[in-house]
């Protein structure tokens, strides 16, 4: 928030900008050394604005950047400083002669104000709209967007805008070569300024209203008018007035046929201009001096005044075409400035994009290795497990042999088949069969072995890789005992199921061929040493039942 104090000499100066620029940067200097740093942080979009309008229209394009680098700050500013940069742009377009510029800030500033819903800012909006138009050569469209615009200022019973529109209106209808509605427009203006005080705008207002009273053939007001206009003019500081005021008078007093005053007021605005440096005010002195040497046949002079109009003309030319060049220089590079900004922009987001996507990439990537080392996992696992009775199977058991054979001096195998199998599932069924097999799981888990398996079929195993032949020999007859006890008939009324046993450990084995298949083939040898001696006991040595050859 500005303080009451800064924006109002913030507005009089912005005000002030247009005509007179340079004390306007002179007094914004001053201003800005007295405003403490704060100050000067909050309110530096605001005072860009006003130095940077300031510049414009003391010549200094760089006033452009200033305001157009002010207004792409401003996204969080507030609503009215929005809409006076926007603004701000049309006037000092339209100043460097780019009109299509110019307008396209007033519109976009016309936006701001209706989405603010601010009448004020929509009718000066509309008003800067007319200007971009009408100099930009529509005069009969100006007209209609100043109308509007003096609505809002008369409805808000603003006096000032209210005049200047109607001036501006006056401007339009004169070139549109309508003079007594320009007249109407510009006293209806100066009862304006007259009533409210407004000094400046009076003699103004004189100044243009002489030349439609000439064109009306109301001569001798005219005159009056002119008269007053340049004599209000005279007293003020500033030059630029009376220039004008001078030449209109000049131009009456020519319609009069007083010639050589009208040559004392064209001498008059010569000297000024030379003041003021207004090359076009400067031309049109000169020239209206050639025409009346010419008349007076005074050659010599009036090809003299003719030359300095066509050189203050080629001057003038020059300077609008550079001011216009350079304005358009700051365009070009302001754009190529966005342009590579914009570029840089979607290079990082490229490369983000691209970064995430590979980031993506990767966690799927890992996602799926971790998976595939599940499954492999589970395969190795399953390839390793009996599907049945997830015991371990006989390739777990093979490679668990190997891999002990060398290191466990006491290993004792148990070879483990079911009794009269084939008759259950006779009798009660494959299925029922299975489930006998996979009631046997359990009891063989708890065996205390350190492996427990099944090898296929209806044969089992038992592993032990540690203690004693005496253990080994317990284990096993205390699982012929407990399946002998288990509640078979849970399964079927009629169901009962024991197993033979051979059990054959790797320290007997000295006199043997030193491999694990002749260990294997020695349990299996008493496994049906067991079978042949009845089923449903253990064998454990070779003297137990008779074995086979
Ligand atoms: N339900 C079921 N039966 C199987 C499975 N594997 C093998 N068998 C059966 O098991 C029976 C084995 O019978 P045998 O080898 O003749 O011996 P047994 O009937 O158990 O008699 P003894 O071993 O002499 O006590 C066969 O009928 C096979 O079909 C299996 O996975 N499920």
């Amino acid at each position: 928030m500005l303080s009451p104090a800064l924006e109002s000499d913030l507005t009089r100066l912005a005000g002030q900008a247009l005509v007179r620029p340079a004390d306007t940067l002179a007094e914004l200097q001053t201003l800005e050394a007295a405003l403490p740093a704060a100050e000067q942080q909050a309110a530096a979009l605001a005072l860009a604005r006003v130095r940077g309008l300031a510049e414009v229209c003391h010549g200094e394009l760089a006033g452009l950047e200033r305001l157009l680098a002010a207004q792409r700050a401003s996204t969080a500013a507030p609503a009215r400083l929005r809409f006076d940069l926007a603004r701000t742009l049309a006037i000092a377009y339209a100043h460097t002669g780019l009109h299509d510029d110019s307008l396209e800030w007033a519109r976009h500033a016309l936006d701001l104000a209706r989405q603010a819903q601010d009448p004020q800012a929509q009718a000066e909006a509309l008003l800067s709209c007319g200007v971009a138009i009408s100099r930009g050569g529509d005069a009969e469209q100006g007209l209609a967007l100043y109308a509007q615009a003096l609505e809002g200022f008369e409805a808000l019973g603003l006096a000032r805008l209210q005049l200047a529109v109607r001036n501006n209106m006056g401007i339009n209808l004169k070139n549109l070569g309508r003079p007594a509605e320009a007249l109407a427009q510009f006293e209806q203006a100066l009862a304006l300024a007259e009533a409210h005080g407004l000094h400046d705008s009076a003699a103004l207002l004189r100044t243009n209203l002489a030349e439609p009273l000439a064109q009306l053939g109301r001569l001798n007001e005219a005159r009056a008018v002119g008269e007053q206009a340049a004599a209000e003019h005279a007293g003020r500081s500033h030059p630029a007035g009376e220039t004008t005021a001078r030449i209109g008078l000049g131009l009456v007093l020519l319609e009069c046929g007083e010639q050589e005053r009208a040559a004392a007021q064209f001498e008059r605005a010569l000297a000024l201009c030379t003041q003021t440096g207004d090359r076009l005010t400067l031309q049109r002195a000169h020239w209206q001096l050639s025409q009346l040497h010419k008349r007076a046949g005074r050659h010599q002079e009036a090809l003299a005044h003719l030359e300095a109009a066509h050189e203050a003309e080629r001057a003038q030319f020059n300077e609008d075409s550079d001011r216009r060049r350079r304005a358009l220089q700051v365009q070009a590079e302001l754009l190529a400035a966005q342009t590579d900004a914009n570029q840089q922009r979607l290079r990082r987001l490229e490369l983000e994009r691209a970064h995430a996507e590979l980031r993506s990439l990767h966690e799927r990537l890992q996602a799926a290795d971790r998976e595939k080392t599940r499954l492999l996992a589970r395969l190795a696992e399953e390839s390793r497990t009996d599907a049945l009775t997830g015991l371990a199977n006989r390739r777990q058991f093979d490679e668990r042999l190997t891999l002990e054979w060398p290191r466990s001096p006491g290993l004792q195998l148990a070879l483990i088949d079911v009794d009269h199998f084939k008759q259950v599932n006779d009798r009660f069924g494959h299925a029922l069969g299975d489930a006998v097999l996979q009631a046997l799981a359990q009891p063989l888990r708890e065996a205390r072995a350190d492996l427990a398996l099944r090898l296929g079929g209806e044969e089992f195993g038992l592993l032990f890789l540690h203690g004693d032949r005496e253990r080994a020999l317990q284990a096993c007859e205390a699982l012929c005992e407990r399946l002998r006890r288990q509640d078979w008939a849970a399964l079927h009324p009629e169901l009962h199921i024991t197993v033979s046993i051979g059990l054959a450990g790797r320290a007997e084995m000295a006199a043997a061929p030193d491999l694990p298949a002749a260990l294997y083939a020695r349990a299996d040898a008493r496994l049906y040493a067991a079978k042949r001696a009845g089923r449903d006991r253990v064998v454990a040595d070779d003297g137990q039942g008779s074995l086979a050859p």
